[in-house]
């Protein structure tokens, strides 16, 4: 469907912040961007000349022509110039999260301290701001200095920024991305912290080596604009902020100047290149260490794992029983997995060492979801494990055994989590619903499919979730290189017929 995103916010005439970064970088994630101007900045690449603020009657103007026509699901707020101005905002926000059929999400990005270090708001806002806007806001993204004027809080260190962000939930408001663009530590990182007050246990900590670029101007901008068009696209927001890192790091090291002073960050479309990605930061990983981060796991990190005997790992078919197991060897299934999610079942063991053997017997790779001892014990060719068991399973154990280690991933977070452990294989899912498990939120889609395998076109990559025979044509032209199913097979009237299809279907690609 067609995304619709406003972007309420100040015009920079430089052509690099503001409205126009906005327009830019929603655009890159294929939104449609509606524009309320807040004030008509004059400024170029040496700084800012004038805001000139926009009057209240005419931000009413705009936003009644776009009430009318154009409501948006998204709405990015920017720039507001004076105390006038985010009483107005607030009170209509305010308005639209009560009466729209449809509650939009609310992303602030507190423009008072542009990048270049100059106050693009009256001084004497903050108050207006704590009382009015603040308590509506969905998501926040304020830099260092920002979060410092808003919160009191000097960041100094990790604790500190938790510190912060307890201090914008007591506000109201629901999740905050803070920039750690101006900070240096560790030295020579740059640090993004991002957290929700329905999810206190859970934090998302991401960095990058600082990118020594001198044109960055519109980064803030461009930051909250890509977040705003993710949500559109309604991806989680842990995935929406490591787009909108790639995305400025992409844009960063294509920076071009105009002009004689800082130029602007470069707008190149939707990140395709792992290399712009930065690092989601485990506990026990260097950066983690260098946070203070509290360590999870029992047991100590391993990355480096076996390598698949392929990049393409074809049709992968994942059954519960060892019977169906050799059903698929028997017609010529190369790679398949054991998935028996009942840790009690009878005869575990028994049926693990089975599938293992038979394994053996027709030249193909049994791996073992979930029960990574007994697959070390009975020498399986491989263990598939998913996110959760990242800290609960002996990764250090599995590499040293030799076995190869899938991984689950749901989304792009997870994905550049994963990538931290160089697993084997990447499996992504679900791509469609299901009724095998439960995948309530975690539905990829083809569209994200199609960005998942390029940007790990370094693994043997797996898509998993509601694939069957009508599917597995549009899916393997994504260019993945394994299907991995279970009812296509197993509901099937005739499993040697669905096998031979699927084959045929996912090998003209
Ligand atoms: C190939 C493949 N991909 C994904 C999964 C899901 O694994 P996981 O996330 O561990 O969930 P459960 O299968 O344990 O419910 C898989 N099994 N295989
Ligand atoms: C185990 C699993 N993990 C993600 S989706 C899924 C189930 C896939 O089953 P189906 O192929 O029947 O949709
Ligand atoms: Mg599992």
């Amino acid at each position: 469907m067609n995304k619709v995103v406003w972007t309420i916010a100040g015009s920079d005439s430089g052509g690099g912040a503001g409205i126009q970064a906005d327009v830019k970088a929603m655009q890159s994630f294929g939104i449609h961007t509606c524009t309320v101007v807040t004030a008509l900045t004059a400024q170029n690449s040496m700084g800012v000349e004038a805001i000139n603020p926009v009057g209240v009657e005419i931000i009413a103007s705009q936003l009644k022509a776009l009430e009318q026509d154009m409501p948006a699901s998204v709405i990015k707020i920017g720039m507001l110039a004076n105390e006038e101005q985010i009483k107005f905002i607030a009170q209509r926000i305010q308005e639209y999260k009560t009466t729209w059929a449809c509650k939009p999400i609310i992303i602030y990005d507190p423009v008072v301290v542009a990048s270049s270090g100059e106050n693009l708001t009256e001084d004497d806002v903050i108050p207006a701001l704590k009382e009015h806007l603040l308590p509506l806001i969905d998501v926040l993204t304020p830099n260092t200095k920002e979060t410092q004027s808003l919160t009191g809080v000097y960041l100094i260190g990790p604790s500190a920024v938790r510190d912060a962000a307890t201090t914008f939930f007591k506000i109201g408001i629901k999740s905050v991305v803070i920039k750690g663009g101006h900070w240096d530590y560790p030295q020579g990182y740059c640090i993004d912290f991002c957290q929700s007050s329905a999810d206190l246990g859970t934090e998302y900590w991401l960095g990058n080596k600082t990118l020594p670029v001198p044109h960055s101007h519109g980064t803030g901008c461009s930051f909250a604009s890509v977040i705003a068009a993710c949500l559109a696209h309604e991806y989680p927001l842990k995935d929406a902020f490591i787009l909108a890192k790639a995305y400025i790091n992409q844009g960063l090291k294509a920076a071009k100047r105009f002009g004689q002073g800082i130029g602007p960050v470069a707008h190149c479309g939707f990140p395709e290149n792992k290399d712009d990605f930065p690092q989601v930061i485990e506990p026990d990983s260097f950066l983690g260490l260098e946070l203070d981060l509290d360590p999870v796991s029992a047991h100590p990190p391993a990355m480096e794992f076996a390598k698949c005997d392929s990049l393409k790992l074809g049709l992968y078919p994942v059954v519960d029983t060892v019977s169906w197991l050799e059903t698929c060897l028997v017609n010529g299934i190369k790679t398949i997995q054991l998935r028996i999610k009942d840790y009690l079942a009878p005869d575990l063991e028994t049926k693990i060492e089975q599938a293992v053997a038979l394994g053996h017997k027709y030249q193909a790779n049994v791996y073992i979801n979930d029960h990574w001892q007994l697959a070390i014990k009975h020498k399986a060719y491989g263990v598939h494990l998913g996110q959760e068991d990242l800290y609960l399973a002996d990764l250090a154990a599995i590499k040293m055994s030799g076995l190869r280690l899938g991984l689950s991933t749901h989304g792009f977070y997870e994905m550049l989590r994963a990538d931290n452990y160089k697993p084997s294989y990447l499996a992504f899912g679900a791509i469609y619903s299901t009724t095998t498990k439960d995948m309530t939120g975690q539905i990829q889609g083809l569209e994200k499919l199609k960005h998942f395998v390029p940007l790990m076109k370094s693994y043997p990559t797996v898509a998993i979730g509601g694939i069957d025979l009508s599917r597995a044509k549009e899916v393997a032209h994504t260019g993945v290189g394994s299907i991995a199913v279970v009812r296509a097979i197993t509901e099937s009237e005739d499993p040697a017929l669905a096998i031979e299809k699927l084959q045929t279907e996912i090998s003209c690609e």
